[in-house]
């Protein structure tokens, strides 16, 4: 249809005048005369601007008039342009040839404006006729599409006839089908009923032909035998009288053999009979010498017995001669004064051995009870404790801070830090005094011995059956390390005290068996420190609870059996080496990890049948500086972040433990730290943290975060602990 248009709008634009193809362009291209019936404007364009002559001269006239000079009129010739005659113009001539041009120029107007109204009409024409053309193709299109409609309908109707056709014919076609399939099936029914005939009848043939031949062959061999029974009985007797004399020719050479044989076994039966007689007789006489034997050797332990008897007796006269000849000239000396003392003697000695019996069973019952009382005095001094202590501050550190001990002379349980100062809006300035008090404060003259004394009572408990954590908390720097494992430290000392009290207690049936562990927590996951260096992070080691025992075992750690105070010295060098000590820009050597000494006592009483099974931990904690004062980056504040997670996690144990409520969720899964002490911490456990403070006024801040901290813990009451003990 748009190309039918556009081809007729071509065609139009070919039939125009020449003359307006030059002012507008009608052809397809046109976009006033696109190709689609829509789009087609019938509105002409604008026309064109002419260059007609300016009507100016009219306007521009009366200047001119006005410019004109005031000279009296000198009559100009001009030629007269209707007559031609040169006649004098006047002014009046002037203008009316003036109005003459301009009306010849408006005249001249007209004409174009004239002539541009009939291009115009020329143009509506040619587009009405356009219009018309348009109208009729559009009939023609309707009409066409009619047809169309109506062959599409035809179209369908004959698609719809043909469809039912095609059923017709298909479903005609499925019924030759099946009657075929039928009909051949029948055939194929009907030819293998008649081969099944036919292969009977062969069969029946066949037996039937088979049988006769059989009948023959028979009667045959009848004839045959009849024929032949003559010769054949001639043969068989022929034959039976060859194998009678082969049979009895046989029988006789098998009784000849058997008669040889029979003697041979005879004679051999004869030679086993002598045979037999001379081994048992052989026999018999290696009894008779084997007893012989016998006796010679009993005789000789006899004679040795008698021997040594004879020598024993021999020593016993010689006492009893020696003791004789004593007590002849004891009794020769005083006789009866003397025989009366050494009765005497006799009594007391067995007094004192009845007494020292009934002195030892005491000693165990008082052990016992000991045990008894030394735990009932740690209960009551709390299962949790806390426990301060300010290292001294070294000539090359800088300023160090303020810190007291109000009550050193007599319970040194308090100190007091002053804060750091502060200027108030009028200006003063002032510093707070902080005050903590705590189970007991070591100041920075306090010796390691003297720390250990205070805990010793603790490690006594792990001894007794109980699980014990001894913590050090603190700031880097803070004496940790100096606490807790320097040669003189708490592992070395509660090693010493717990062999000399393992040996002590031996004499009361105690055997003790101890098993040490050395285990690091860093960046969440547990190092074995007793294991070969190029292990750490590598190895796995797994924690792993009997929650029935409330024991914890480690797998893939070392465990050293401390067979003698030295092995612990060992220990501690190969942990040390072990340990991950990384530098931060808040101390030179810090460490990065909590690392835990774990010590299992395993008794057994034999006297009592008493079996106890204690745990001491030992643990050194990692630095517990803030993250924006250690300045750390990147791995160090990765462990940074989990040594404070960490840290905050123990506080959330011990405070959930503090509560007091009865089965209440303690989170001991949230850090590795608190999973592994599991069994240590709370319910069945004593506990002791101390907090170490460095005495640096620089780590003021650190040094008051730690003590309120330490507060905090002080502050919780753990349960009774229960004793792991149970008679075997
Ligand atoms: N009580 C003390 N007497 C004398 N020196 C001490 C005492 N406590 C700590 N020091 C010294 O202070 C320094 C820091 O102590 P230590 O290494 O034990 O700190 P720390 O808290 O374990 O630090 P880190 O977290 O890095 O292990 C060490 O040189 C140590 O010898």
């Amino acid at each position: 249809m748009d190309g039918l248009g556009a081809l007729n709008l071509g065609a139009s634009a070919a039939e125009m005048p020449s003359s307006r193809m030059g002012r507008r362009r009608v052809s397809g291209k046109d976009p006033e005369f696109s190709s689609s019936k829509s789009q087609i404007s019938l509105i002409p364009r604008a026309t064109p601007t002419r260059e007609v002559a300016p009507s100016s001269s009219i306007i521009t006239r009366t200047p001119i008039r006005k410019q004109r000079p005031q000279t009296p009129a000198t009559p100009v010739r001009f030629l007269n342009r209707f007559t031609n005659d040169p006649a004098p113009v006047f002014d009046t001539d002037l203008r009316m040839e003036a109005m003459e041009r301009d009306f010849a120029a408006f005249k001249q107007r007209m004409e174009n404006e004239t002539s541009q109204a009939n291009d115009l009409k020329d143009t509506i024409k040619v587009l009405q006729t356009r219009v018309t053309e348009l109208e009729t193709i559009r009939t023609q299109v309707v009409s066409i599409n009619e047809e169309l409609k109506s062959d599409l309908k035809d179209a369908k109707s004959y698609m719809a006839s043909a469809n039912m056709e095609l059923e017709s014919t298909r479903r005609n076609h499925t019924f030759e089908v099946d009657d075929l399939r039928r009909k051949h099936r029948n055939e194929v029914d009907d030819l293998q009923e008649s081969h099944r005939k036919t292969a009977d009848r062969s069969r029946r043939e066949r037996e039937e032909a088979a049988e006769k031949v059989r009948k023959d062959f028979e009667t045959q061999i009848d004839k045959l035998l009849k024929a032949h029974s003559g010769e054949l009985a001639e043969v068989e007797k022929k034959l039976k009288t060859q194998v009678e004399d082969e049979r009895l020719r046989r029988l006789r050479e098998a009784q000849e053999v058997q008669t040889e044989y029979g003697q041979k076994l005879k004679n051999a039966e004869l030679e086993a009979d002598t045979k037999e007689r001379e081994t048992q007789l052989m026999q018999g006489e290696l009894t008779n010498v084997k007893a012989e034997l016998d006796r010679e050797r009993s005789l000789k332990t006899g004679l040795q017995g008698q021997l040594t008897q004879a020598t024993t007796q021999n020593l016993t006269l010689d006492a009893a001669n020696k003791a004789m000849k004593a007590k002849i000239h004891f009794l020769e000396s005083d006789s009866q004064a003397q025989s009366q003392a050494f009765n005497d003697l006799h009594r007391r000695m067995q007094d004192a051995i009845e007494a020292a019996e009934l002195a030892q069973e005491k000693l165990r019952q008082e052990e016992t009870l000991r045990r008894k009382l030394h735990n009932q005095v740690q209960e009551l001094k709390g299962n949790i404790r806390v426990m301060c202590r300010v290292r001294p501050s070294h000539e090359s550190e800088s300023e160090p801070a303020k810190i007291a001990f109000p009550d050193v002379e007599t319970d040194s349980k308090e100190v007091a830090v002053q804060g750091p100062e502060k200027q108030s809006a009028l200006g003063n300035v002032s510093t707070a005094n902080h005050a903590y008090s705590f189970d007991r404060v070591f100041g920075p003259k306090s010796e390691n011995s003297e720390v250990f004394d205070e805990i010793s009572q603790l490690v006594q408990s792990a001894l007794d059956g109980y699980n014990v954590c001894i913590f050090c908390y603190g700031q880097t720097g803070s004496g940790k390390t100096y606490t807790m494992s320097s040669i003189d430290g708490m592992i070395p000392r509660a090693t010493a005290q717990i062999y000399s009290e393992a040996t002590r207690l031996e004499e009361k049936g105690w055997n003790y068996k101890m098993g040490g562990s050395f285990v690091e927590v860093y960046n969440e996951s547990y190092n074995d420190l007793l294991g070969r260096s190029e292990d750490i992070d590598k190895k796995t080691v797994e924690v792993k609870h009997d929650p029935a025992k409330k024991t914890t075992t480690l797998k893939n750690a070392v465990s050293v059996e401390l067979d003698g105070p030295d092995r612990v010295a060992e220990i501690l060098k190969t942990a040390d080496k072990n340990r991950s000590v990384a530098a931060t820009k808040a101390n030179q050597r810090s460490s990065r990890s909590h690392s835990v000494f774990i010590l299992k006592l395993v008794g057994l009483n034999s006297i009592t049948g008493e079996k106890s099974e204690g745990t001491l931990n030992l643990v050194d904690l990692a630095g517990s500086e803030r993250l924006e004062h250690s300045k750390a980056e990147g791995a160090r504040l990765k462990e940074t972040q989990n040594i404070n997670k960490s840290l905050s996690c123990l506080g959330d144990v011990i405070n959930a433990l503090g509560s007091g409520k009865e089965g209440a969720h303690i989170p001991y899964r949230n850090s590795k730290l608190t999973y592994l002490l599991q069994n240590s911490l709370g319910g069945n456990s004593k506990t002791l943290m101390f907090v170490m403070v460095s005495p640096l006024q620089a780590h003021l801040q650190e040094t008051i975060t730690s003590l309120k901290f330490a507060t905090k813990v002080h502050n919780t009451h753990i349960g009774t602990a229960k004793r792991s003990t149970k008679s075997t």
